[in-house]
């Protein structure tokens, strides 16, 4: 688990900053982060990515975050930021990139790694465009092939960042079935989402961020019995979803 106590993170002095006294995300589990935009879920991901220092403690399986090298880090755990660049690569090198955090000072991959590529391509539907260029793919066919870069990685902590936002219906629920089989493997997948229903419907816990700060958090089924301080904090409330035929178990209320 990552274990946050007392932790603070930001962009400088009288910059906007956020404060989490104690919260933890736990393995084999889907933890969502939802809050309207600006409340500082990217900040985050990105303090526990050590993309931003951070303040206090985020200790991961018991080691604090920040001591570890990146190396170690990415090991153990991965970042998709929400903002993808696209380097004059092909999709395949990006996907070999999540490897190098277990190859040796050589940068050879190892027959399990060249497997676990082709293994990310597959999943993500991305083997037909495995010899594309990064700069010539959509949106949606970014996202999947930064996603096959953190299978590839195979951490025990994913921190998905707005991963599924530009992809298609049908790849969004690939994913999220993806993610559920990587959480039965003992994986914990930490995503941040504006999909309400589908973050209901998919995650263990949610947690729900305002002007820097966690103000609510609970299983889907515990934040769904509070309407009113859903729609205090949202301007919206989720109820269970009223028909067997609907795409997700929960729905967006007025
Ligand atoms: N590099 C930066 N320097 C200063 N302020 C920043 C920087 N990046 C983000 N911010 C500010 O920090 C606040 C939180 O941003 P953050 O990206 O964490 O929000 P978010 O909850 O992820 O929002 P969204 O739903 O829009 O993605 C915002 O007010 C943003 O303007």
């Amino acid at each position: 688990m990552i274990r946050i106590q007392s932790f603070s993170a930001g962009y400088g002095a009288g910059a906007f900053g956020i404060e989490i006294e104690d919260l933890t995300l736990k393995r084999g589990e889907i933890t969502t982060l939802i809050g309207e935009n600006g409340c500082g879920k990217s900040t985050f991901l990105k303090s526990l990515a050590g993309i931003l220092p951070y303040r206090g403690h985020a200790l991961m399986d018991g080691e604090e975050i920040a001591d570890l090298s990146p190396k170690a880090r990415a090991q153990r755990l991965a970042y998709l930021p929400q903002s993808l660049p696209a380097p004059r690569m092909t999709v395949r090198t990006l996907v070999s990139h999540g490897c190098f955090s277990r190859a040796g000072i050589t940068n050879v991959l190892s027959e399990a790694d060249l497997r676990g590529i082709e293994t990310a391509l597959r999943e993500t539907d991305m083997t037909p465009l495995s010899d594309r260029l990064l700069g010539k793919l959509s949106g949606g066919e970014r996202q999947r092939a930064y996603l096959a870069m953190i299978l590839a990685q195979d951490p025990d902590y994913l921190l998905v960042d707005e991963g599924t936002s530009s992809m298609d219906i049908a790849h969004r629920r690939k994913t999220m079935e993806l993610f559920g089989r990587l959480t039965q493997r003992g994986k914990s997948v930490v995503t941040v989402s504006h999909d309400l229903p589908l973050s209901f419907s998919i995650s263990s816990h949610i947690f729900i961020m305002k002007c820097g700060k966690v103000v609510l958090s609970g299983t889907p089924e515990e934040l769904a019995d509070q309407p009113e301080r859903l729609r205090e904090i949202l301007g919206i409330a989720l109820a269970p979803s009223r028909t067997d035929e609907a795409l997700y178990a929960y729905e967006l209320i007025r």
